[in-house]
């Protein structure tokens, strides 16, 4: 479609059009905030640093829908009904077994979760987000498995979100050092303010649809490029470098693309204009990680994409960008990172639903009508 022409059109009239929304506040409140000047990040009243340190993953979950830590008692319960909720109805499954095994993931996932909405017994949101947030890992966990023509393994009775992932995913129990890594990335990702799978999840939920609707469109959001994609994107980057052998050159290859106008996934952000404050803790990871599985390539690799993406367009990376080396150090197959994503921002995606029908008010923006008015009709046969 052509580009279209806007210099015939009084945009001081306009003051509010802005491309992307950059800068749009569209909503108040209490889930997280972002300063993309200093590099700060906090969930309701908690910092990022502070969570990545202490919290688990069912803790986010708990603040994020709560705006307060559950004591022991809460926390515990939140976790029987996790572990309750877990196992998928017997037709989610079977469409995973028959569905196409080169299927996208995300998008196997969004009509997994799509279907889920047929088998709730009530119409509390409380026990839909719990339902959800415990089935997604068991829905990317089964498609790996019956993609790769393995049995599909039924969720524990024990154990949390971490634990329990690993454990559907590769058949054994996880160590303490995987899990942690598991949880520690679950926490990093669980919320960060109005992205564009959480606005669609709340616009959604402002028609007065339901929960799965929403979340459902999150995940259709989550899953492009520019948003969630990303953490593939890095991946299949670094392994295009490495088929390059002897001759792989990630400050020339990071030179090229930009020579190209081609984006470097993994970098870059709307909020930030600085390091990102969760890309500190995966940078960290992802340099144990690869040394502890010898990819200590991929590790320094992204280090000079970094170091040159900074010294020649001075931007940095984004959650992304580290996520991926991390991933693949723990064995994850790239095309499962977003799926990853989803499965800890579903907190954050569920506490805004909540926040928006507390408060809602139908989301409506306007668009500038810039094409032709006034045509005259012409009958088929004389186009
Ligand atoms: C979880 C998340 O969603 S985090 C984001 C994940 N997405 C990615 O990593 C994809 C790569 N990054 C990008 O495409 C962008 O940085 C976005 C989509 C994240 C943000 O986009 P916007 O805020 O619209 O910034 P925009 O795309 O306008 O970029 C501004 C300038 O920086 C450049 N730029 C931004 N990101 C990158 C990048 N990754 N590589 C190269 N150049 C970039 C743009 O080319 C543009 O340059 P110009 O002014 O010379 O034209
Ligand atoms: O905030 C955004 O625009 C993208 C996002 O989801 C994140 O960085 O976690």
């Amino acid at each position: 479609m052509a580009e279209q022409n806007l210099e015939n059109i009084d945009l001081e009239q306009y003051p509010h059009i802005n491309k992307g929304l950059a800068g749009i506040v569209a909503f108040s409140t209490t889930k997280s905030f972002i300063d993309g000047q200093t590099g700060d990040l906090i969930y309701a009243g908690y910092h990022i640093d502070t969570l990545a340190e202490n919290a688990t993953f069912e803790e986010v979950c708990f603040l994020l829908w709560n705006d307060r830590l559950p004591n022991q008692e809460e926390l515990d319960e939140l976790h029987n009904k996790l572990r309750s909720e877990r196992q998928l109805p017997e037709p989610v499954i079977e469409y995973i077994k028959n569905t196409r095994k080169d299927a996208e993931p995300m998008a196997v996932l969004r009509t997994a979760v799509s279907m889920l909405a047929d088998f709730q017994d009530d119409s509390n949101d409380t026990n839909h987000a719990i339902a959800v947030t415990a089935q997604i890992p068991t829905i990317i966990a089964a498609f790996d498995r019956v993609r790769n023509g393995k049995e599909v393994v039924s969720p524990l009775d024990e154990g949390s979100t971490a634990f329990n992932f690993l454990y559907m995913l590769n058949g054994e129990k996880p160590g303490q050092a995987a899990e942690k890594t598991m949880n520690l990335c679950l926490v990093l990702h669980a919320e960060h303010g109005m992205n564009a799978s959480t606005f669609t999840c709340r616009t959604i939920c402002a028609t007065e649809s339901d929960m799965f609707s929403a979340v459902t469109g999150a995940i259709g959001a989550l899953k492009g490029p520019l948003h969630g994609g990303a953490n593939t994107a890095v991946m299949n980057m670094l392994l295009n470098l490495k088929e390059q052998g002897e001759n792989a050159d990630p400050v020339k290859f990071t030179k090229e693309k930009l020579n190209k106008k081609e984006k470097m996934m993994g970098f870059g952000h709307r909020v930030y204009k600085t390091f990102d404050p969760r890309a500190v803790h995966l940078r960290k990871m992802s340099k144990e990680l690869s040394e502890e599985t010898g990819h200590e390539y991929l590790y320094e690799w992204s280090e000079a994409m970094v170091k040159t993406m900074k010294e020649e367009k001075n931007i940095d990376p984004n959650v992304d960008f580290f996520s991926a080396s991390v991933y693949y150090s723990i064995g994850i197959q790239p095309d499962l990172y977003t799926c990853i994503f989803t499965m800890s921002r579903i907190s954050g995606w569920t506490a805004h639903f909540f926040e928006q029908k507390a408060n809602n008010r139908l989301i409506r923006p306007r668009a500038l009508y810039v094409g032709e008015k006034n045509l005259d009709w012409v009958p088929v046969e004389d186009r």
